[in-house]
């Protein structure tokens, strides 16, 4: 799918958040157009065509389309004038008498020739979106390898992770006529690589990852702190979304502690994460939300230890050994916010991602990476020694992390940088 050209004139008005959501979002949240309770999705009056109804960003035929008199149609109006000077130039030494060449005109013609070339390029979609950020800024068959690569190279320890993800995101991205936005959840003990992934995600695709002004990041104790502000929450996440994918439709909504999210709050989003074509005008089918939360970890290392203790290594662990069982603990988990809520409950959660627990030498391995792009040469002693300061789940057995990768970081700085 290509990239499109934003029309600046048609760009919606900006309007910052309120103080409290301003202190919490980040910058690339900021950066993007922002809606405040007062706020109105752009040109989203009446059930107008998405000719009018997006004004920047979209991708594809549709976006193409709906460019109002400049966008593609003058790109090819701007094409069609560089060819004619071209052939004009190539002309103009016949058309003189006795071919005699005439130097103003020849040099009139060059410079007409190039200015119209290179008008005619840089409004070029492509070349625009290369040098400014633009709404789906990767062609799909670039993102997914780009995806596939990097959960290759950079995640350990979770090959039904870098399985699914590859192959929910990637199904999604090609798929032009999805009836539903695309909903992951992903579970998991702490450390490890819940918001690595995400964040993985919005790079592949999106170049500025996360922050890019077409994803947005959310943090339930950060952005939702109050029990009592939930209505105010509400109705600010609700025009946020919708703003949001009004501008670009193929945006990129991360919510991490949803265990800790009040459940009124989970339900607020459930419209759009329906098989509604369109709502208020809007449609919510390309963009993509990612749920993380600590909700049913103790499910996973269950299953993992099963594996573990039955001598069966944790890469024969299948999806459907721990899915279901996974949805469900969830759902019946009183402590999370997820509980019965009618994401779950309504089946519009694609995926539930599990996380399995980290082991010694899976944080072995986060060590050398942290070492590495601290620019020093791989010391094996240091390595060990930090994975061995690690606590170890069960008491008996010892083969979990108990913060994964998690604390590395700053156990690194005791040997490195004192
Ligand atoms: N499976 C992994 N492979 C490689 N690196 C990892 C992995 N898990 C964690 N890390 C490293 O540890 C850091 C912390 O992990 P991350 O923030 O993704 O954990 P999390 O699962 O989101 O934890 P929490 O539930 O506490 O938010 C990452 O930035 C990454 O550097």
């Amino acid at each position: 799918m290509q990239c499109l050209i934003t029309a600046p004139h048609s760009r919606p008005r900006r309007v910052r958040p309120p103080p409290t959501w301003r202190r919490h979002l980040s910058p690339s949240a900021l950066a993007a157009p922002v809606p405040a309770p007062t706020w109105r999705p752009p040109l989203s009056a009446g059930p107008a065509s998405p000719r009018t109804r997006y004004g920047g960003g979209g991708s594809g035929a549709e976006g193409r389309k709906r460019l109002p008199g400049g966008g593609a149609g003058r790109a090819m109006k701007l094409r069609r004038g560089a060819l004619r000077a071209a052939l004009a130039l190539v002309l103009l030494p016949l058309l003189t008498p006795a071919g005699a060449v005439e130097p103003i005109s020849v040099g009139l013609a060059i410079a007409g020739a190039a200015a119209s070339a290179l008008t005619g390029f840089i409004s070029y979609p492509r070349l625009y979106c290369y040098f400014r950020e633009c709404c789906l800024q990767r062609h799909e068959p670039r993102a997914a390898a780009a995806l596939q690569q990097n959960l290759d190279k950079k995640l350990f320890g979770q090959h039904l992770v870098s399985k699914v993800v590859v192959k929910a995101v990637r199904g999604f991205l090609n798929n032009t006529n999805a009836k539903k936005p695309l909903a992951l959840s992903l579970h998991g003990w702490t450390g490890t690589g819940k918001n690595f992934v995400s964040k993985i995600v919005a790079e592949s695709i999106y170049k500025k990852g996360l922050q890019s002004k077409y994803v947005h990041q959310f943090v339930a104790t950060l952005h939702f702190p109050h029990a009592h502000s939930i209505n105010l929450y509400k109705d600010q996440l609700q025009s946020w979304i919708r703003g949001n994918v009004s501008v670009c439709p193929r945006s990129l909504f991360i919510f991490d502690e949803m265990d800790k999210m009040h459940a009124g709050l989970i339900d607020s989003i459930k419209p759009f994460l329906d098989y509604y074509e369109l709502l208020d005008g809007v449609s919510y089918r390309q963009a993509i939300f990612i749920f993380l939360s600590n909700a049913g970890a103790e499910k996973i290392t269950e299953v993992a230890l099963d594996f573990w203790r039955n001598g069966r290594t944790r890469e024969d662990i299948q999806l459907t050994d721990i899915q279901n069982a996974l949805s469900v603990s969830v759902f019946n988990n009183k402590n999370s916010g997820f509980w019965h809520s009618t994401l779950i409950d309504r089946n519009l959660i694609d995926y539930f991602i599990p996380f399995l627990p980290l082991e010694y030498k899976h944080v072995k391995m986060c060590v050398r990476v942290e070492i590495e792009s601290r620019g020093y040469a791989v010391d094996e002693d240091i390595v060990s020694r930090i994975a061995e300061e690690m606590t170890y789940f069960p008491r008996e057995e010892r083969i979990y992390s108990d913060k994964g990768c998690k604390t590395v970081d700053a156990k690194l700085d005791y040997y490195y940088d004192f």
